[in-house]
């Protein structure tokens, strides 16, 4: 059983010595900078004392919603200092795996897409094709034509070069998407089956919503359940960690992974060896998961500002 995190709250010298042993901070998005759009007070002033220190940030968000150059606009609009080159995604973790790690053949590199735009945007920067996602074409109700078009593996409704099927957050999920990918997965194209993340929950205006996890379940049941769950190319995926330090370059004693979430943020820096896991109680964790849950930090905080006490000399 890990040992009982440090209470930094409050502790200005626990702060600053913390603070002293990384040079990298990997930060989560979701329940640490923001609830949905609105961003938590001190959040930029925390990160400007950070950057004033020499600190390396790092966004890396599970949300695949939104794709890098999105996630910086986002930043930009809520006054979030950061180059897109700090943004680490699971949308474009997923694409990063498609591309150079899955190489699907030629004849079946097209990815069929329950998601939005964020994937789809970067699929296209990894030049690989798609379909499904945000097309209006699929955001439809099934007809009796489609159930015998599916059955009969009609072209026009299963593109025979479809040979991966990619799972996010899909605001706009519905049952002929659903069938569409079980077919592919299923059917002769035996479509890998992919997740930028699964996450059960997302936190947002100060609550929980469905996660990205809720869109692959039903896959998951319909596959024959347990054992048939997709790889998931978002945190805690090590093959994310390695194409960060990869990135990044740093060495991962003297790097900290801030979150929200035990089962995604803090497992990815437990697992990826970092120096630090530090978690906030503005998201998905709640205190009693952080302090007696299997999967402790190293240290938390009640939120990110907190750290701002860390200043004083
Ligand atoms: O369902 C989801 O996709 C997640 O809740 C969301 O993406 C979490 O984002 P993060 O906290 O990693 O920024
Ligand atoms: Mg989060």
């Amino acid at each position: 059983m890990s040992s009982v995190p440090q209470y930094l709250t409050g502790d200005k010298q626990g702060i600053k010595a913390f603070l002293d042993k990384f040079d990298v901070f990997l930060f989560d998005c979701d329940g640490v900078l923001w609830s949905g759009d609105h961003v938590f007070p001190g959040t930029v002033e925390t990160l400007s004392l950070l950057r004033s220190r020499h600190k390396q940030i790092v966004f890396v968000t599970n949300n695949s919603t939104k794709s890098r150059a999105d996630y910086k606009k986002k930043l930009d609009s809520l006054g979030i200092p950061a180059s897109v080159e700090e943004i680490f995604g699971s949308s474009y973790s997923a694409a990063v795996y498609i591309s150079r790690i899955l190489q699907p053949p030629p004849h079946k590199r097209k990815v069929f897409v329950l998601g939005e735009s964020g994937i789809e945007a970067e699929l296209d920067s990894e030049g690989i094709p798609h379909l499904g996602g945000s097309d209006p074409a699929y955001r439809r109700d099934i007809t009796p034509a489609d159930y015998q078009a599916i059955a009969a593996r009609d072209a026009s409704m299963v593109d025979p070069e479809v040979g991966t099927v990619l799972v996010g957050l899909d605001h706009h999920v519905n049952y002929l998407k659903l069938a569409l990918a079980y077919h592919y997965i299923t059917g002769p194209n035996q479509a890998t089956f992919l997740a930028t993340n699964t996450d059960s929950t997302l936190p947002s205006a100060g609550a929980l919503f469905p996660g990205a996890g809720s869109i692959s379940a039903p896959l998951i049941m319909m596959l024959g359940g347990p054992g048939r769950e997709p790889l998931s190319l978002g945190k805690p995926s090590q093959a994310m960690m390695d194409a960060i330090e990869g990135k990044f370059r740093f060495d991962r004693k003297r790097a900290c992974m801030v979150g929200d979430r035990m089962n995604t943020d803090i497992t990815f820096g437990i697992e990826g060896g970092l120096g630090g896991t530090l978690a906030v109680l503005t998201g998905v964790a709640s205190r009693r998961d952080v302090v007696e849950g299997e999967v402790r930090p190293m240290a938390f905080v009640d939120r990110l500002s907190d750290l701002l006490a860390g200043e004083v000399e």
